[in-house]
């Protein structure tokens, strides 16, 4: 066997607790993601508010525990006020990031209610694109004030009574992209979300802010955006976001195999941008992250081709990426990613939920189904639980012409009293054998899930994702080679994603 990797595991080196916020998605009033997606009345499976059962039940499947809304692009030019109230008295709009005729029946309200209902945790965000302030502040009041004060009350006349409790916040979204309505520059961004923010925790002191960062790594601000934005909002946010989506350009394999490598290199820029800033003003606070938006999109080879949107009405097909099993190992190691910086990274969120670039499609009046990319997203976050590991990894690197060189292997590692989980990915072509060096403890490793890439072009439809799965993603045994006292040889597949559980105990 050609190549070989190590990889040191001892349940006292950690990187930090793993907070169950980093496995959230994303619904946005985009394409089919909330009408015909989470929502659709008169599906045969609709519960008695419209929502599709067999859609809820899949998210639970796949194990999210939080989701963001009402957007993403969508956000910066919505007045959340049209979406609430009667629904027969709510007005269409023309929402202008994705040239779609908004109906506003489902509005905060039916989102606040459809997430409690299936238990997951809601992140809001404030349009701060054609807003400001004031919308921003009664939006907090809206959602989370007692009775007695003017949209607390509307809440309650419009039906609830409770407060939502609603405690993660977006001061708007992707404010440094020229697409975004409402696009500005750091400074008049960081102004304004710096008062924004400010109005909104003095409604509610409870909540956790977060501050728009880059769009991605490849924005021309990037770092000086995050800079100059903490800087304007430093004692008022909570955390920092980032966005990144990965694909295959041009046949680029290896570069593509390679995403976790970019992602990690992008997180350790914002660590260190935010630090930076905590340095220059002597401060002790530690700005997290808020991956809210991350996925595999096929966004430079097919969506920005395909930009020019026409008007739509009706819940348009609006990037309904397919996904191949090769996304699937991708997504798997951007996973392995995040759980290695998990003390700085405690809100992800996998963009998106349903029918856009999504884990779940659905088809009007009909089924709901998996893509291949559900796997990896599901294994993750039953698996990962209580505190991320800190592996001392040596692995052969690939020279690859997007990211230069990138490790072959990648892992990480999850621990819960006795019982853990280990991730490992295999970037290169053929089979890789890994050595567990695990000094002082015994490892038991159990049978686990297991995702190998495909060489075939994604196709559209329920069957085709069912093959996929059925061919790339086994349950499998530990791909166990040979093991004594500390030590704990595995071969992986090709091309490959593979979790397992794991018992430790020290000897
Ligand atoms: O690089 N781009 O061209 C680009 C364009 C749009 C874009 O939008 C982000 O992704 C959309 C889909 O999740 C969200 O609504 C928005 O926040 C993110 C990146």
């Amino acid at each position: 066997m050609s190549q070989r990797a190590t990889v040191l595991l001892h349940p006292d080196f950690r990187v930090g607790p793993i907070d169950r916020r980093v496995f959230g998605s994303f619904v946005e009033h985009l394409g089919r993601a909330v009408y015909t997606g989470i929502y659709e009345p008169g599906h045969a499976t609709a519960d008695e508010h419209g929502f599709r059962r067999d859609v809820a039940d899949l998210t639970h499947e796949l194990g999210v525990t939080m989701a963001r809304y009402p957007g993403g692009n969508f956000v910066s030019n919505y007045n959340w006020e049209d979406g609430v109230g009667p629904v027969e008295e709510r007005k269409p709009f023309i929402d202008l990031a994705w040239r779609t005729i908004e109906p506003n029946t489902i509005g905060t309200d039916e989102f606040l209610q459809w997430a409690e209902r299936e238990g997951i945790e809601p992140m809001m965000a404030v349009n701060l694109g054609t807003r400001g302030v004031a919308a921003a502040a009664a939006l907090v009041e809206y959602c989370n004030g007692e009775a007695g004060s003017r949209w607390a009350d509307l809440r309650i006349a419009n039906g609830r009574e409770k407060p939502y409790g609603v405690r993660l916040w977006c001061l708007g979204n992707e404010m440094d992209g020229p697409w975004q309505i409402g696009h500005k520059t750091a400074d008049e961004y960081g102004k304004l979300a710096a008062e924004a923010g400010k109005a909104m925790k003095l409604v509610d002191p409870t909540i956790e802010l977060v501050a728009c960062g880059s769009s991605s790594m490849q924005m021309d601000t990037f770092g000086e955006w995050e800079r100059t934005v903490l800087e304007h909002t430093w004692d008022v946010v909570d955390h920092i976001s980032m966005h990144a989506y990965y694909e295959e350009l041009d046949g680029d394999r290896a570069s593509f195999l390679g995403s976790g490598t970019a992602m990690d290199r992008f997180i350790r820029r914002v660590v260190a941008s935010a630090d930076a800033v905590g340095a220059r003003r002597r401060s002790d606070k530690q700005i997290t992250i808020s991956f809210d938006e991350w996925n595999v999109w096929y966004l430079q080879s097919r969506f920005v081709g395909e930009k020019n949107l026409p008007l739509q009405r009706d819940a348009p097909r609006i990037i309904e990426d397919v996904y191949s099993a090769l996304d699937a190992v991708v997504v798997g190691d951007l996973l392995v990613t995040l759980l290695n910086h998990a003390d700085r990274v405690p809100v992800a969120c996998l963009a998106q939920l349903v029918n856009v670039i999504a884990p779940i499609m659905t088809e009007p009046d009909g089924p709901a189904w998996r893509q291949p990319t559900f796997a990896p997203f599901a294994t993750t976050a039953r698996l990962a639980r209580g505190t991320a590991l800190d592996l001392r990894v040596t692995a052969p690197t690939v020279t690859t012409a997007q990211h230069g060189d990138v490790p072959v292997v990648t892992a990480a590692a999850t621990l819960d009293g006795t019982e853990g989980a280990v991730f490992l990915v295999n970037r290169s072509a053929e089979p890789v054998e890994v050595e567990l060096s695990h000094p002082g403890v015994t490892l038991t490793l159990d049978r686990g899930v297991q995702v190998t890439a495909d060489h075939e072009a994604a196709v559209e439809g329920p069957d085709h994702a069912a093959q996929v799965i059925a061919e790339h993603v086994s349950e499998v045994d530990a791909p166990v080679t040979s093991a004594e006292p500390g030590r704990t040889v595995l071969t992986l597949a090709p091309e490959s994603w593979l979790a397992l559980p794991v018992t430790l105990t020290r000897v």
